[in-house]
């Protein structure tokens, strides 16, 4: 291994690069204890941006996340976009009243920790969102156009340059991109380009650089002294739970699903049990990291049971992981972000390796999540 480097605390969201000669990457590796990384993050942006060689980088056929297989085993690619807002002289993106733009699919739970801690903020005003279509087609997210009928819910056309799809923003920013087109992606109007694509630090830096304009500046989601608990906590079921949902559905062999749903039921126990002597994850008020699981159970029952086959139990089985769920539902700031609209025809709708015919299930009933939690007595 003496060729090839692993890049010194390069801690890409959740992942470790291995590179070879000349900056290629050769694989990432999962580690397990993340360090956001902040502006640094920019510098590694070119190595994971590689230039086409033969045709240009908007002509390269689509690759959905759900493309990156290796082994039979689903790999999330990290973020390319790393920047971070800050208030420090000499920054480049400052945290300025209505001058970023949130670009968000609710139906992802990605872009829904964004939306949530935006509302919980009160930055509606602030950082404006845009809702993509919930149909994700061989070219990724689009929007929809003027004049377009059956609009699903909060989608309208791209208001800044009119454009089709999520993928033309990334060549905006980037004419030479070559990683995927995910959102959210959080754009800045007065440069022109994306800030960040990666929802676990859009929501560190919406939680606490925008408390100038924020509603509700003396909510903190991610106080000082509980950061490094609200980290490990997250980053202990992100593998297996956030993504590990798409570690079930996305396998391509017996094996490499049978080691996901494992994970992915071993770790739904441990926060059964965690839960059932506290009301939330750390601490004793809400948290980015209650956000980050809320995200993932939610759309559970609904989906990921059938669609990606996580059939052992269901979060209804669970009461006190079922009653967190309700209990963070039922704040109206974050019902509000909870379209199961988007959610089931998304994903039915947009993975045909999965789901051909892209059929969507009538059930199940999630009228429950409006019933009592019974969280105030934990
Ligand atoms: N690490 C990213 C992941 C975002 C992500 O994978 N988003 C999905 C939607 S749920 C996406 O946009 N996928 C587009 C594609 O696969 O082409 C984050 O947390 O922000």
């Amino acid at each position: 291994m003496k060729n090839f480097e692993c890049s010194p605390k390069a801690e890409l969201g959740h992942s470790t690069l291995i590179r070879g000669p000349r900056g290629t990457i050769l694989m990432t590796s999962f580690i397990t204890s993340p360090i956001l990384l902040r502006p640094s993050l920019s510098r590694l942006r070119p190595l994971l941006c590689r230039r086409p060689t033969m045709t240009s980088a908007q002509d390269k056929p689509h690759k959905a996340a759900m493309d990156d297989v290796v082994s039979g085993r689903f790999r999330r690619k990290p973020s390319v976009f790393r920047d971070w807002i800050s208030s420090a002289p000499d920054a480049k993106f400052t945290p300025d009243d209505n001058r970023y733009r949130l670009y968000v699919s609710l139906a992802c739970p990605w872009a829904c920790r964004c939306l949530i801690t935006r509302a919980l903020k009160g930055l509606q005003k602030t950082i404006p969102v845009t809702v993509v279509h919930h149909y994700m087609g061989p070219k990724g997210w689009r929007f929809v156009e003027e004049g377009e009928q059956n609009v699903p819910p909060m989608c309208e056309p791209e208001p800044l340059f009119g454009l089709k799809m999520i993928r033309d923003l990334y060549f905006k920013a980037d004419e030479q991109y070559g990683g995927r087109f995910t959102v959210p992606v959080l754009w800045d109007t007065k440069l022109g380009t994306i800030v960040n694509n990666e929802s676990s630090e859009i929501i560190v830096m919406l939680n606490e650089m925008f408390n100038e304009h924020a509603e509700r500046p003396e909510v903190d989601l991610y106080p000082k002294e509980l950061r490094t608990e609200i980290d490990d906590v997250a980053e202990s079921f992100y593998n297996s739970l956030n993504n590990g949902v798409y570690r079930c559905g996305f396998a391509q062999t017996q094996g490499a699903y049978d080691e996901a749903v494992g994970e992915l039921f071993d770790i739904l126990e441990h926060f059964e049990e965690r839960l059932g002597s506290r009301r939330y994850l750390v601490g004793d008020s809400l948290t980015l990291a209650d956000i980050r699981l809320f995200v993932t159970l939610i759309r559970f029952d609904p989906v990921y049971v059938s669609h990606f086959k996580t059939n052992k139990k269901r979060i209804f089985d669970y009461p006190n992981l079922s009653g967190f769920m309700k209990d963070l539902y039922q704040n109206p700031k974050i019902k509000e972000t909870v379209s199961f609209e988007h959610i089931k025809k998304h994903y039915f709708g947009s993975h045909p390796s999965i789901n051909p015919l892209g059929i969507v299930p009538a059930g199940p009933d999630m009228s429950y999540l409006d019933t009592p939690h019974g969280r105030e007595q934990v």
